[in-house]
């Protein structure tokens, strides 16, 4: 298949391009297609909007309750989804002025959350590609189901090669998931796909220059999801390096603290709560967003 057809041709069921390109990318593609959390199953099924991130936002105690109301459980996760929409939210607002008939990039959609709102809020089309098939099969099946699945479809693909044509998408992103990659091949193929005068946007976690080196907390993390968190430094030597003008650099750590600080009182706790907490307290990890020019 040709990559005209590809932007042109949506099928509803996932396409498969040649598997990982690497051994680490195979760990990845099982990882998540073994992945089934209830923090996020059942956070999803509150509206249908799947997500693999965090949420950003002060939380709204008028809308948890009484804590001994046998409603609290489901008010609770109702709320942390909330506050990962809201994320999703912060990030599409900082794509520019996008119309019906253009076509964006997700790069790694995961269960495609973020592609249906971006669809919801500008009538574009949205291409993602996540290594995982149950993943990609997931949000196709989402997109179905919402009869949009001609304007939304995810891909398996390794995000730094696509089937997208050069100069294609007037904007793209990385919601949660460049630490998987080198960035100097993320930014080349975001470059690459974008059209001059289109917006990347990322919300990542990055280590702080300032604290020194990447910290215990940090190393955990990257246990914990078999990832390569990149420094903020990286990130703007990256883009820099590969026509990428940061157009806004904003740190939402003080934003994500509150998402944290509930999810550890929550039931469906993963175990990792205290070092995103411990790190984001100790400034040795940011959670950020970076928007920038594609010049
Ligand atoms: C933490 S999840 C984020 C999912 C999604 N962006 C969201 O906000 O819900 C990370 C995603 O990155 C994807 N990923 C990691 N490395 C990738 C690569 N080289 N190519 C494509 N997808 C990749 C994974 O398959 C997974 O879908
Ligand atoms: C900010 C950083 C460093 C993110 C690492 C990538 C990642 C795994 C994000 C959340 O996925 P998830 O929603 O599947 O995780 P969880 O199960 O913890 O909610
Ligand atoms: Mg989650």
């Amino acid at each position: 298949m040709t990559s005209a057809e590809l932007t042109t041709a949506p099928t509803p069921s996932a396409l498969r391009i040649p598997g990982p390109a690497t051994p680490y990318q195979g760990d990845i593609a099982r990882y998540w297609d073994g992945e089934a959390r209830p923090v996020n199953l059942r956070l999803g099924d509150v509206d249908g909007l799947y997500h693999h991130h965090y949420g950003i936002g002060e939380v709204d105690t008028a809308a948890l309750g009484d804590p001994d109301d046998r409603e609290s459980e489901k008010k609770l996760i109702a709320e942390l989804h909330r506050l990962e929409s809201a994320q999703t939210d912060v990030l599409l607002g900082h794509l520019g002025d996008i119309g019906s008939g253009d076509t964006l990039v997700d790069a790694g959609c995961g269960r495609g959350g973020s592609m249906v709102m971006a669809h919801q809020r500008f009538g574009c089309s949205v291409e993602g590609v996540t290594l995982s098939a149950k993943q990609a099969d997931f949000a196709n099946e989402r997109a179905a189901e919402l009869g949009i699945d001609d304007r939304v479809r995810a891909t398996v693909c390794n995000m730094l090669s696509t089937p997208f044509a050069t100069g294609s998408a007037a904007a793209s992103w990385n919601n949660e998931s460049s630490m998987y990659v080198d960035l100097d091949d993320l930014f080349a193929e975001h470059s690459r796909v974008l059209k001059a005068g289109g917006r990347y946007v990322t919300i990542t976690g990055c280590w702080n220059p300032r604290y020194g080196q990447p910290s215990k907390w940090v190393s955990q993390i990257n246990a914990h999801f078999e990832c390569n968190i990149h420094s903020r430094r990286e990130y703007l030597r990256a883009m820099a390096d590969n026509r990428l003008v940061p157009q806004a650099v904003i740190d939402l750590t003080p934003d994500t603290l509150p998402y944290w600080e509930l999810r550890a009182t929550s039931s469906l706790v993963t175990g990792i709560e205290d070092a995103f907490i411990n790190s984001y307290r100790d400034g040795s990890f940011q959670y950020v967003l970076i928007a920038a020019d594609r010049v």
